[in-house]
């Protein structure tokens, strides 16, 4: 099975075709992602992108998180995805819509070259009432709603930027323990779906250090939809500007949130491509 693999900011992904739906007869997707992932017995990713056709835009992007399961959307993954498709001229501009579990989003390549392009994606308007998100609040918006996690009382917000997100703020990311408190919030009570866990330090008004513990894969370089799920939330608290660069550990992701939705752009890179072996 052919393949390519492609990483966003140190968040990185496979992209296989299924455009005639062949894949369908070959295997069940959540098993081949698990297997294809694998760091170790596979060729090791963060997630995969399946390319489908659509109906209702130019292109359809599947997104299934390294443990297999489906997540609605993916932002360092839909700009590897939308190189993929502009490359291999399954489209033929530079600015077009992809279909995904979250909506369609407006995908505009900006600078293109062989193994490295710049992307930006609209990723639409947070959503705060859609998280089903059992705290006793009369509020409308979960910002900076203390909750119980373990013996500590912490400050969380929690919205849908294509996908879940909780987000912390901390003085001093070099002082959290990201993997236990990430994961202690992924899997708490009160996400009865999981969430992705964002926590970020302020290093100035225009930017911010962020650490991402993901639903699905635990501990990544960087997370696109998190990125821009942060800059909301601390736009929000008056933390930072409308127009933020986000630092993860793989690179900058810039976002802009603005009334035609919330804008991100960053870089993708091809790494390789290949025949896949696919396992029985
Ligand atoms: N783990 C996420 C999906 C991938 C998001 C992330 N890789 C991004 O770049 O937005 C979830 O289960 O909702």
């Amino acid at each position: 099975m052919y393949f390519e693999k492609f990483h966003g900011t140190g968040n990185d992904f496979i992209i296989i075709e299924n455009l005639n739906n062949e894949l369908d007869l070959i295997c069940n997707q959540s098993d081949l992602t698990k297997q294809i992932c694998n760091r170790h017995f596979g060729i090791g990713a963060d997630g995969m992108m399946i390319v489908c056709g659509s109906e209702i835009a130019d292109i359809k992007m599947m997104f299934y998180n390294q443990d297999g399961s489906i997540a609605p959307m993916c932002g360092n993954g839909i700009r590897c995805f939308a190189k993929y498709v502009y490359d291999k001229k399954i489209v033929n501009n530079t600015i077009f819509t992809v279909e995904t579990l979250a909506g369609t989003m407006k995908v505009e390549l900006i600078e293109s070259q062989e193994t490295i392009s710049f992307i930006r994606i609209n990723l639409g308007y947070p959503e705060f009432n859609t998280v089903q998100f059992p705290i006793d609040t009369d509020k409308e918006k979960v910002i900076d709603e203390k909750i119980a996690v373990g013996n500590r009382e912490l400050k969380i917000s929690t919205l849908n930027m294509g996908t879940i997100h909780t987000v912390l703020y901390t003085e001093n990311l070099n002082n959290v323990d990201i993997d236990k408190i990430g994961k202690t919030i992924e899997e708490h009570e009160l996400f009865p779906e999981k969430t992705n866990v964002n926590i970020y330090e302020i290093n100035d008004h225009e930017n911010i250090t962020l650490e991402t513990y993901e639903r699905g894969v635990g501990r990544t370089l960087a997370c696109g939809t998190g990125c821009a799920a942060t800059a909301v939330i601390s736009n929000l608290l008056n933390n930072t500007s409308k127009s933020v660069n986000v630092h993860v550990r793989g690179g900058i992701l810039k976002i802009e949130i603005s009334n035609d939705g919330v804008f991100m752009t960053g870089p993708t890179e091809r790494i390789c491509k290949g025949e896949y072996i696919v396992k029985h």
